[in-house]
């Protein structure tokens, strides 16, 4: 378990993360969110001792990182800034990391092997691509086989089978009572791969509970409606608590009441239905909403990529 109360880290005049409160429970895998500059990596720095925090507290199994017997084989770690020396080989490094723990050379290939790296284990790493890096990177974090998995970007430049392994592992340590503590970019892997999600926003909590609650408390769920009294119906739901949007004849999405308030409303009228389907927001929906406060660095609307209308007609139209 990771518990943090009131974590605050400031760099001079930025305050990278403000007084946040979160718990992250074993047997659980924790999808972390939030935009660039957010805060994420600068928690998981302070959860492993790497930064320490400028007011407030976070420990892992009730204890501050600095205090654990044995780090490596109590809390595995996946940080963007890895300490990797580039003329060691793979097996060469996990050893050397080993061998501080008391880890012997048998668990060192269990790990290459778990992380796809049995065929470059005697590659120097500075000819790794940045997938294999990040697979040695989770070697590393498993070596000590820790009860808590703290992993920045996993899948970051992982090729699809490597984004499976990744979800596979992630569920699997979580399965075991371990508590595994995730932050991603990519909401569709968090949406299958994560249990419980922590969503922070310039450097502050904006969510935190389960996957589903957080999904259902920032969006709206919306209702699809198939009848071939559709205009009509429409007309009968529209009100200050509906929007209605026909998206082709006969179908229409509704937003604001539930698929029983708008049955009972077709039912009262004897307008037939011939579909009637809740459709729940996704996790990217309620990402966004969620963080759309909170980003710091927002990319151009679409129009940047596109030409620019041509200032003097074409030959023919002239
Ligand atoms: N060593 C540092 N010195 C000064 N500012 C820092 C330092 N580390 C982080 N920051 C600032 O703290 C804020 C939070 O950064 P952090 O790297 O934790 O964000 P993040 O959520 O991990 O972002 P990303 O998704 O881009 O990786 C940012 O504004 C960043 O510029």
């Amino acid at each position: 378990m990771i518990e943090a109360h009131g974590l605050t880290k400031r760099y001079g005049s930025k305050t990278a993360v403000d007084g946040i409160d979160f718990t992250v429970h074993p047997g659980r895998v924790t999808g972390f969110l939030g935009p660039n500059g957010a805060g994420k990596s600068t928690t998981m720095r302070m959860i492993v001792g790497l930064d320490h925090p400028t007011s407030g507290t976070v420990t892992v199994q009730g204890r501050p990182y600095a205090q654990l017997r044995s780090p490596l084989t109590e809390v595995g770690a996946l940080l963007e800034a890895k300490a990797v020396h580039p003329g060691r080989t793979a097996r060469q490094h996990l050893r050397a990391l080993g061998a501080t723990h008391g880890i012997g050379d048998k668990r060192v290939d269990t790990v290459i092997e778990l992380a796809g790296l049995g065929a470059v284990a005697s590659k120097r790493v500075k000819g790794f691509s940045l997938g294999m890096g990040q697979r040695l990177g989770i070697a590393a974090a498993l070596l000590g086989d820790p009860h808590t998995l703290i992993l920045d970007e996993p899948v970051n430049g992982l090729d699809p089978e490597g984004v499976a392994w990744v979800r596979g592992l992630a569920k699997h340590l979580a399965s075991e009572g371990r508590t595994v503590f995730l932050s991603s970019h990519l909401m569709s892997e968090v949406a299958v791969t994560a249990d419980d999600l922590l969503v922070i926003g310039r450097g502050r909590i904006v969510a935190q509970g389960r996957v589903d609650d957080v999904v259902a408390r920032a969006t709206t769920t919306t209702v699809r409606v198939r009848s071939p009294h559709a205009t009509e119906l429409a007309a009968a739901l529209s009100g200050p608590l509906a929007t209605v949007d026909a998206i082709e004849p006969g179908l229409l999405e509704v937003h604001g009441p539930s698929a029983a308030e708008i049955g009972e409303i077709a039912a009262a009228s004897r307008f037939v239905l011939h579909e009637l389907t809740p459709v729940a927001g996704s996790l990217e929906q309620a990402y966004m909403s969620l963080t759309a406060d909170a980003v710091e660095y927002r990319s151009g609307g679409d129009d940047v990529f596109l030409p620019t209308a041509p200032t003097t007609q074409p030959e023919a139209q002239r």
